[in-house]
């Protein structure tokens, strides 16, 4: 098995040192919204959001349907533009550029740098199908990160192994079951050797049967200590075993925040309580 403890080397890595300057705990916040909004139309899903995730830390966000968890994941990924509020990510604006001392909206440039910060798992695959597993995985370090073809073979050889799937490299992705499917775009994301990973309800379009693959291998990735993990999940329990914090999110607000024992075990809101029961009934 790979030793994932060399997720964190390379690009991203150079990018955080600069926040860690005089920083000896190494938790210092990796992901900073500050009165984030965010609207669709007239609806605000978003609402002056204050959030934070600490370096190497793993954060769960659940909540009910359309409360804005995808939301904040997808801003994140530079998917969804934000209407008001800075973003912070490894300590420079995700959304906006330093010029002449004032912030102004960034440019595409700035952008795409940011975007090398994070990796990011999607419900849905979204595997390229017309390209093998390998492939799939060596494409963005070839052409994103200036990888050499054989530097990128090797790097994805190195994820398929550590996602348990080395024997499934010349496939192509509509051979794979969902399961495996959803590995390989884990095993993707992480190829890109960001500092943050991204994972968007990844188990939600999995038959039960195979929810428990992927999740062993997110579980196995929270294991690494420097790797900061936010998660959006309906799985409670494995929120509750892989999570340093539960947010619990309603109307683009986080209602309530702590350790999951406290959130899950006894949730001080009533609305935490309302939508914790909800997910305990049948059906
Ligand atoms: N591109 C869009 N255009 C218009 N409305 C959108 C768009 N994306 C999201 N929304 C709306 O924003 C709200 C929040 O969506 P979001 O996907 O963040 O919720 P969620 O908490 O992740 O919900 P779920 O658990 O159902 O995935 C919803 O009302 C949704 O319909």
């Amino acid at each position: 098995m790979t030793d994932i403890s060399t997720i964190n080397d390379g690009v991203v890595a150079e990018g955080q040192s600069s926040l860690a300057e005089g920083d000896t705990t190494g938790r210092e916040p990796v992901i900073r919204f500050d009165a984030v909004t965010k609207k669709f139309g007239d609806v605000t899903v978003l609402d002056a959001l204050d959030f934070e995730v600490r370096k190497g830390e793993k954060v769960t966000i659940i909540g009910p349907s359309g409360s804005g968890k995808s939301t904040v994941l997808r801003i994140l990924m530079t998917l969804e533009q934000i209407d008001g509020g800075v973003i912070h990510v490894a300590g420079k604006p995700l959304w906006h550029e330093a010029r002449n001392g004032t912030l102004v909206p960034a440019g595409e440039e700035h952008l795409r740098m940011m975007r090398k910060e994070m990796g990011m798992v999607f419900q849905q695959f979204n595997l390229f199908p017309h390209m093998t597993v390998r492939r799939n995985i060596t494409e963005a370090p070839m052409h994103v990160l200036g990888l050499s073809r054989a530097e990128a073979v090797a790097r994805a050889d190195e994820y398929l192994e550590l996602v348990g799937l080395s024997d499934q490299a010349d496939k192509f992705p509509s051979q794979l079951s969902g399961g495996q499917q959803q590995r390989v775009a884990i095993a993707r994301a992480l190829a890109m050797r960001p500092g943050i990973m991204l994972f968007d309800e990844p188990t939600s379009a999995l038959d039960p049967e195979l929810v428990g693959e992927v999740l062993n291998v997110i579980q196995r990735l929270a294991g690494e200590h420097d790797l900061t993990m936010l998660l959006v999940t309906h799985e409670m329990a494995f929120a509750r075993q892989i999570s340093d914090r539960v947010c619990f999110f309603d109307k683009g607000r986080i209602v309530e925040q702590g350790p999951p024992e406290q959130i899950m075990s006894a949730p001080r809101e009533a609305r935490t309580q309302a939508f914790l029961s909800g997910c305990l009934q049948p059906g």
